[in-house]
């Protein structure tokens, strides 16, 4: 027999189990604002790999586990401590492979067709796609992730042509050719602290960061809901708690199908 995912599963044996991780994550976060970015893109890149079963926790012995994929290294320390301490009642699957990430996650330099594709494996819509896009509204990233856009993007144009040119200068001053890999910029350069949708403003106007971002301004079949998240704060957040909502139910194994691990590192 399956359970369903429910907000009151732990009435029984943990009833105030929101509360408690809730005032977990808000300790954490007076701690240090990385806790938000580390723990919004933890949670998208467990919910893409095996679906969301915490697999992305699971320790590594050998190197070989998620953590360890090139497209994982990056994730902040802070997002796995923020889970670690709040004793995540989560879920479960015992299985955790550095091969298992290989193209399950979209990389900065997709188009739309790509974005919408590996979206849709999951169930979820291109304006969920957009919403969740969001996301890079708050937190950095490391000027590899974007320095061909400034540098070369192609024969004919070294920087790309979609994105705004005085941000193109900014960002080649802010990364340097052969910049030391670990210095990372904020993706959103308004309201990087702020989960807003300042980020669909900056795509209107040529600032988005990666080409999985502005693509979505200059491909004119999502520029609608570019448009309509840039001009309602309001529509944007119903939009990012909707599909936030359903990446969280991705691949989540109910019932006898998996196990609530006791340490979220090792299956039990
Ligand atoms: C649409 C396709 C997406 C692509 C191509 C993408 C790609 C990336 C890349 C390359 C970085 C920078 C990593 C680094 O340099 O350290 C990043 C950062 C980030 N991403 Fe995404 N991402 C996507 C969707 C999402 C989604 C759906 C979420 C969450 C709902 C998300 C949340 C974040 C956050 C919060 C950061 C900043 C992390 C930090 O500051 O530690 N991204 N993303
Ligand atoms: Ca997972
Ligand atoms: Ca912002």
């Amino acid at each position: 027999q399956t359970t369903k995912l429910t907000p009151n599963f732990y009435r029984t044996t943990c009833p105030n189990v929101e509360s408690i991780v809730r005032s977990a994550v808000q300790q954490k976060f007076q701690q240090t604002f990385v806790t938000a970015p580390a723990t919004l893109r933890l949670f998208f890149h467990d919910c893409f790999v095996r679906g969301c079963d915490a697999s992305i926790l699971l320790a590594s012995a050998n190197g070989n586990n998620e953590k360890d994929h090139p497209d994982d290294i990056s994730l902040a320390g802070d997002g796995f401590d923020t889970v670690i301490k709040a004793k995540a009642a989560v879920d479960n699957g015992r299985i955790s492979t550095k091969a298992s990430v290989q193209r399950q996650l979209p990389h900065p330099n997709f188009n739309l067709d790509q974005l919408n594709s590996m979206f849709a494996t999951h169930g979820l819509s291109q304006t969920d796609m957009i919403a969740l896009s969001g996301a890079h509204t708050l937190g950095f990233a490391h000027c590899g992730k974007f320095s061909n856009r400034i540098y070369n993007f192609s024969p004919r144009n070294p920087v790309d042509p979609t994105l705004n040119f005085q941000y193109a200068m900014q960002l080649r001053q802010m990364c340097p050719r052969n910049v030391d890999p670990r210095i990372a910029i904020n993706m959103d350069p308004n309201t990087p602290r702020t989960l807003d949708n300042v980020y669909y403003k900056n795509l209107q106007q040529g600032k988005g960061l990666f080409t999985s971002d502005q693509v979505l301004f200059s491909d004119r079949r999502s520029r609608n809901t570019v448009n309509l998240f840039a001009s309602s704060n309001a529509a944007f957040n119903q939009a990012f708690v909707a599909a936030m909502t359903k990446l969280g139910r991705v691949g989540v194994l109910t019932g006898n199908k998996g196990e609530i691990r006791r340490d979220c590192t090792r299956p039990n």
